[in-house]
């Protein structure tokens, strides 16, 4: 077998073959001598994608060894190889020659996967097309998979505590934001689940088997897989998924959140071997949602103990957002991401520094971090540096704009900029550019003073709106009603008063469905569904944000 690299730079291109198309206008074979006497791995053009000759795969994996097999997925097997050249170890995923890809879909496809790159996805580093052989080389992740440490752990191995769970799902949760949010075009999973989640060596997350489906623009929540191959796995799959294919970033927030609910249990998905009505763990979860006293019952029992309740309370409200049967209602990984920061903070003697606290009122969602000894309560890092998460430090409207969720990512960034330039005018500093944000943005105000209560909120806001409202009116609406309203972080103490105020005014306008409340006092830390309204199954109504907002405050005890 021989290589036939789809793509190769303009350099390569030149040695390689005077002929690169066909009458057809098709590559052609790259000159067969070049790749069998020199097995020089070419560079895609614009990518940093490597394109491997068969040959070369087949001698990194001992020709597809059985004893290279890692596994075979729902596109193929995967063999663990180590590149002749480099030594580098590399899983190789020979796809399915009997699967959806054609030459172009192909070609397109490991283009934009290349395109991606993020601490927490499993990276693409080079592939190949031979003939009818399809090879995706990423690199090795040696830790196994989530699936593996939480279901089926090795007898000698320690069950994984629960700060270790909760950097999961952060971790997780910041490749998934970074696939919906970051990705242009933005990415839908598709099949997020644990046994996806691989981890390396100290259990840093990485998402694998991501965008083997590319996903044209769309707009927004409504973007639809170009197949309308129904894929995903039961028990993860949301609702609208299975039911019609519908598939949206809100499907795989569905999925996160069934992966949240197996990281608090360690329950699986689905589970054949447990009662009738436990074998689905979201369907065994949502009624213990609106119930807190309840929620201990449902940490993993491997755990007694060694969780603070307040963590739990929240990973479970955090876990039962995900998974309401209304994708609309589901909140946006961004959003999910902040909140798991918090819940994945280390911990001290197993009780963690910072909780945060979830509060649902009637349409705003504030997470708040509090803690009470001397130490700085800042964003991680990761939120504070990039541009967009550093607004939610920095004083700056949050990155978290609603409109992301009904518009095209062009719009949004659009919108964006819009935005920027309003707070420009407002506060009279430039934060057109990155650049000069990076340099001209102060840092984030230091909120730490003893005997403080240090308090970081983000607020979101959400307003009800017809389920059948078209994108169009969705998104003018909800623009129209954030841009009215500022979007700035504030550190002054009367700004609770204020919000206060404001929310009141607010109430009067809008009717609400569902409460879930937070208490702030340190023996009652609950977060629980109130269904008190008859609202609640308002037919058509569904929760839609409509804009973010951050805060900082030290408040005095
Ligand atoms: N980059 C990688 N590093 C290490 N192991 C990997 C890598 N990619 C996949 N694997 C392992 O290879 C096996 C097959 O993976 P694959 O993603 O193809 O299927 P799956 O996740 O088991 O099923 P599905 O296709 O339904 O998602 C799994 O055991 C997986 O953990």
């Amino acid at each position: 077998m021989h290589c036939f690299p789809c793509f190769s730079s303009p350099k390569n291109k030149k040695s390689s073959t005077t002929n690169e198309t066909n009458e057809n206008n098709e590559p052609r074979p790259p000159d067969r001598r070049r790749t069998e006497e020199t097995e020089e791995t070419e560079q895609s053009e614009g990518t940093s994608l490597k394109i491997f000759t068969f040959r070369e795969l087949a001698t990194a994996t001992k020709n597809f060894r059985q004893e290279c097999l890692l596994g075979e997925g729902g596109f193929g097997r995967v063999y663990k190889g180590t590149l002749k050249s480099t030594g580098q170890v590399v899983a190789v995923k020979q796809l399915d020659k009997h699967g959806l890809h054609g030459n172009k879909e192909f070609q397109a496809e490991v283009l934009s996967l290349g395109q991606l790159d993020h601490p927490n996805l499993v990276k693409l580093i080079g592939y190949c097309a031979d003939g009818d052989q399809r090879l995706l080389v990423y690199d090795y992740i040696s830790g196994g998979s989530l699936q593996d440490h939480l279901h089926e752990p090795k007898p000698d191995c320690e069950p994984m505590d629960w700060t270790t769970r909760m950097q999961i799902a952060y971790g997780a949760a910041q490749g998934l934001d970074y696939l919906h949010d970051k990705a242009n075009p933005p990415v839908i999973y598709r099949d997020l689940k644990a046994s996806n989640i691989l981890l390396d060596d100290d259990f840093s997350p990485k998402l694998s088997d991501f965008g083997l489906h590319k996903l044209g623009p769309g707009t927004g929540d409504k973007m639809m897989a170009l197949s309308s191959r129904v894929m995903g796995t039961y028990g993860y799959s949301a609702p609208e998924y299975t039911r019609g294919g519908n598939l949206t970033l809100k499907s795989d927030v569905y999925s996160f959140g069934v992966v949240l609910l197996e990281l608090i249990t360690g329950r699986r998905a689905l589970d054949t071997t447990r009662p009738n009505d436990e074998q689905n763990l979201v369907s065994w979860a949502q009624p213990i949602f609106r119930d807190p006293k309840k929620y201990p019952d449902m940490a993993d029992p491997v755990l007694k103990n060694k969780l603070s309740e307040r963590g739990l309370n929240q990973a479970v409200a955090i876990a039962s957002m995900c998974v309401q049967e209304e994708a609309a209602a589901r909140p946006l990984i961004s959003d999910v991401m902040v909140a798991l920061s918090f819940l994945s903070m280390p911990t001290e003697d197993g009780i963690p520094t910072a909780v945060p606290i979830l509060s649902f009122k009637d349409k705003s969602m504030s997470i708040a971090l509090s803690r009470h000894d001397s130490n700085l309560v800042s964003l991680p890092p990761e939120l504070a540096t990039e541009d967009d998460k550093s607004s939610t430090s920095s004083g700056e409207e949050s990155s978290l704009d609603s409109e992301k969720e009904s518009v095209s990512k062009n719009k949004y960034k659009k919108k964006h900029e819009e935005e920027d330039s309003s707070m420009e005018s407002d506060d009279g500093s430039d934060s057109n550019s990155e650049h000069e944000k990076d340099q001209d943005s102060p840092p984030p105000k230091p909120i730490d003073e003893k005997n403080q209560a240090q308090s970081l909120k983000i607020k979101y806001r959400y307003s009800w709106e017809d389920i059948d409202v078209s994108d169009e009116r969705l998104s003018s609406k909800s623009s129209q009603k954030s841009n009215d309203e500022s979007t700035s972080s504030r550190y002054d103490s009367d700004r609770d008063q204020e919000e206060k105020e404001k929310e009141e005014e607010e109430e009067q306008e809008h009717s609400h469905i569902e409460h879930i409340h937070s208490s702030k006092t340190d023996d009652d830390q609950s977060v629980y569904f109130d269904n008190d309204d008859d609202s609640g199954d308002d037919n058509g109504a569904s929760l839609h944000r409509i804009k973010s907002e951050v805060e900082i405050d030290s408040i005095k005890e």
